[in-house]
């Protein structure tokens, strides 16, 4: 490693499909390197900054960079952000941050954001590419990568692979998942553990990424005339500050998963539920989800209610209006 690598701060990207593990794996690696100066850097997509309340334990301000695939048109504020932290640094005095951990949209290409780093050079003589560590969704693998052109694209790009739900699925699939990621993409390394227990080491200070090596990809994806996600997919953002009865709420969710859980690729809510002084926190892939108590919300705060839902064929205002009829308008007089 030369000296001039040493110096520059480490850059590591986390890609991975909608759902895969990407913030969890965040988390981890914040929890586990408190002594650090982390700056984060996410990237949603759609108009919702749920992401930002699900990331804990950072102790450095998380930019964002919404509204929008970090791929298209917000690569500007992805090369402007970096510019700018570094100017803090240096200009400003602000204390040096140790390394960069840039959390992409599961919908992102991964190939814009090395593209940034070879085009401005100026940014590569402030930052090192330490490595592409792209989370696979173990249990969906299979269906991604059939379905999604960006979930192929960010196997293709990888240095290094995590295999994460590997709990819930056979060691015959696991196996079958192992050689197609070796099938597509040979040279990267890969291991298969639980986001939630990962060793920050394993992925951290790699220095495993070449540029030149993924040139030719970096090339191929700025040679496609202007880039398109699976043009049906879109995220639709629904918010309510009246508050969720979840009587209403539980069998409308059960029959939203039953019967349109194979359109949504990804969803998260904060909700308001009346009768709770905690935030429900939930979000799943498909049919598979997960909730938990949030923070308790504080005295005299606006309680309000998001659900962002990102997948296939979704009508918003269907979905909007079915979700406001679970909210509480007006108190019933029994
Ligand atoms: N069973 C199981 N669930 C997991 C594991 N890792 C993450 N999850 C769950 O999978 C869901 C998605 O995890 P996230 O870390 O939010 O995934 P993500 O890649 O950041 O998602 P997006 O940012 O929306 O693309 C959450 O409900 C997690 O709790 C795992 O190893 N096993």
């Amino acid at each position: 490693m030369s000296t001039q690598t040493r110096s520059r701060v480490p850059v590591t990207v986390l890609t991975g499909f909608l759902g895969a593990g990407k913030t969890t794996l965040l988390n981890r690696i914040l929890e586990q390197n408190r002594d650090e100066r982390i700056a984060i850097i996410v990237n949603e997509f759609g108009d919702a900054g749920i992401d930002q309340q699900l990331v804990i334990g950072a102790t450095e301000q998380i930019l964002e960079l919404n509204n929008g695939c970090i791929c298209c048109k917000i690569r500007t504020d992805l090369i402007d952000t970096l510019f700018g932290l570094a100017a803090a640094v240096l200009e400003q005095g602000h204390e040096p941050i140790d390394r960069v951990i840039i959390e992409t949209t599961g919908l992102a290409e991964p190939a814009p954001v090395a593209q940034s780093f070879m085009v401005e050079t100026e940014l590569a003589e402030l930052y090192h590419l330490d490595s592409f560590t792209t989370v696979i969704d173990s249990y969906h693998f299979f269906k991604q990568i059939r379905m999604h052109e960006e979930a192929r694209k960010q196997v293709a790009f990888a240095d290094h692979f995590i295999l994460n739900k590997a709990g819930l699925v056979s060691s015959g699939h696991l196996e079958k998942v192992k050689k197609t990621l070796s099938d597509m993409n040979p040279g990267a390394s890969m291991q298969v553990t639980d986001c939630r227990d990962a060793d920050p080491s394993d992925i951290l200070n790699r220095f495993t990424f070449d540029l030149d090596d993924r040139s030719n990809l970096i090339k191929e994806s700025r040679s496609e005339a202007g880039h398109h996600h699976s043009s049906d997919t879109a995220a639709i953002v629904l918010r309510s500050d009246s508050p969720v009865d979840m009587k209403r709420f539980e069998p409308w969710f059960d029959e939203l998963l039953d019967k349109k859980g194979e359109q949504m690729y990804r969803f998260k809510g904060i909700l308001s539920v009346d009768g709770f002084d905690s935030r429900l926190v939930f979000q799943g892939v498909h049919m598979l989800f997960a909730g938990r108590a949030g923070k308790a919300w504080e005295n005299g705060e606006k309680r309000s209610s998001e659900f962002v839902i990102i997948g296939r064929d979704l009508d918003k205002d269907w979905f909007q209006t079915r979700f406001e009829e679970c909210c509480i308008t007006e108190r019933r007089v029994d």
